[in-house]
């Protein structure tokens, strides 16, 4: 079993290994790794959140991806570039140091860990990850004694923004969808987690895994990537594509709680990240979700005589336990009718 005790009993710094280790080989990979692309038609959208049309774009991309690209976004490059230092410094300290802020207690997500998802897979994953939830304060100060305050002041101004930024995506997916304020009351209330991810260069990119595949619990992801290629997305009838960065463009995942609410007409999209033998890749997931304690169930404005109601209300917290036992399967557990579209 791929615990957090049992990594962390190796010390493995990926940053000076100059061989890929047998923990972290993966032997399936060579076949499946598709890349399409050459194919211009299969390119992801990118969305200027200004255009006139900008409902309609964003409900034909969420309908047939499950994950959109946005630019004219409002949040100001230098911002998301401080994140991106920000982060590569995290990751460059000495790995003793890293650990500190490692295995809290098993219920806390916040801090220097394992993907949640590391226990379904055989192998290591080519990564590091810090997992913010709440204030960083306490693992900053760890972290940098004497000077944790700019981290912290630079995650509060990130969360600020991106939470507008959520928002007001959130409501262009449910409103694209014909839904309006008054159907819900708890949209102002969410709350996410920031996830800062590192993928350093990698002796054997083709035999590693930076992130396995998964889909986010959340309603909605904003991830930003630099300049290194690494995130596919899985398309079905087509395989894994590779979703080019763009300076100051985010990419924007539907996560399994939309999926819920839209009562399955937005799919969430499956995703992973590769990595390489030359640039480090750096990636902050803002993972948005709902009020812990809210029931989400799909919205009753999409449920009908022809749209059977899909799956069975579930809070966020509830969510996230079901999909750490049951990880892949969690949507089908709670799925209480058949196929979408069909009457009974
Ligand atoms: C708030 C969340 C959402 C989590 C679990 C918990 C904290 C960390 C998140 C991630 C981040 C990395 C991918 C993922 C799949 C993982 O392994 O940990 C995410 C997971 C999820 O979206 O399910
Ligand atoms: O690094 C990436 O591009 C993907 C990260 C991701 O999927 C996540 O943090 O949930
Ligand atoms: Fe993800």
């Amino acid at each position: 079993m791929l615990t957090e005790e049992s990594y962390q009993t190796q010390y493995l710094d990926l940053n000076s290994i100059k061989e890929l280790p047998e923990s972290h080989t993966w032997t399936s990979l060579q076949d499946d790794c598709t890349d399409c692309l050459s194919n211009e038609s299969e390119s992801l959208p990118i969305i200027d959140l200004n255009d006139p049309d900008v409902l309609a774009l964003v409900r034909h991309a969420c309908e047939t991806w499950g994950v959109l690209q946005v630019k004219n976004h409002g949040v100001s490059l230098r911002l998301l570039e401080d994140m991106e230092a920000a982060t590569t410094k995290l990751f460059s300290l000495p790995i003793e140091q890293k650990l500190k802020v490692s295995l809290s207690s098993s219920n806390d997500i916040s801090g220097y860990r394992l993907p949640k998802i590391s226990p379904f897979f055989p192998k290591f994953m080519w990564r590091e990850g810090f997992t913010i939830f709440g204030s960083p304060v306490e693992h900053a100060v760890k972290l940098w004694p004497q000077d944790y305050k700019p981290f912290c002041d630079l995650v509060e101004e990130y969360g600020k923004e991106m939470k507008n930024l959520a928002e007001r995506l959130m409501w262009l997916m449910l409103k694209s969808l014909g839904i309006t304020e008054e159907d819900i009351n708890w949209s102002s209330l969410g709350g996410a987690a920031i996830q800062l991810n590192s993928y350093p260069v990698c002796p054997d990119p083709d035999r590693a895994m930076g992130l396995a595949e998964h889909t986010d619990s959340s309603l909605l992801t904003i991830l930003y990537q630099n300049n290194t290629t690494g995130l596919q997305i899985f398309r079905e009838g087509t395989g894994w594509l590779t979703v080019q960065p763009h300076t100051g463009v985010l990419v924007v995942n539907i996560g399994d709680l939309m999926h819920i609410l839209s009562n399955g007409l937005y799919p969430s999209v499956l995703h992973r990240a590769l990595v390489n033998r030359k640039q480090q890749r750096i990636s902050v997931a803002y993972i948005y979700r709902p009020p812990a304690n809210v029931l989400i169930s799909p919205l009753p404005k999409l449920v009908d005589h022809y749209h059977l109601c899909l799956f069975r209300p579930i809070t966020w917290t509830e969510y996230l336990e079901l999909k750490s036992k049951h990880f892949t399967n969690t949507l089908s557990l709670i799925r209480i009718s058949g196929s979408p579209n069909v009457v009974s």
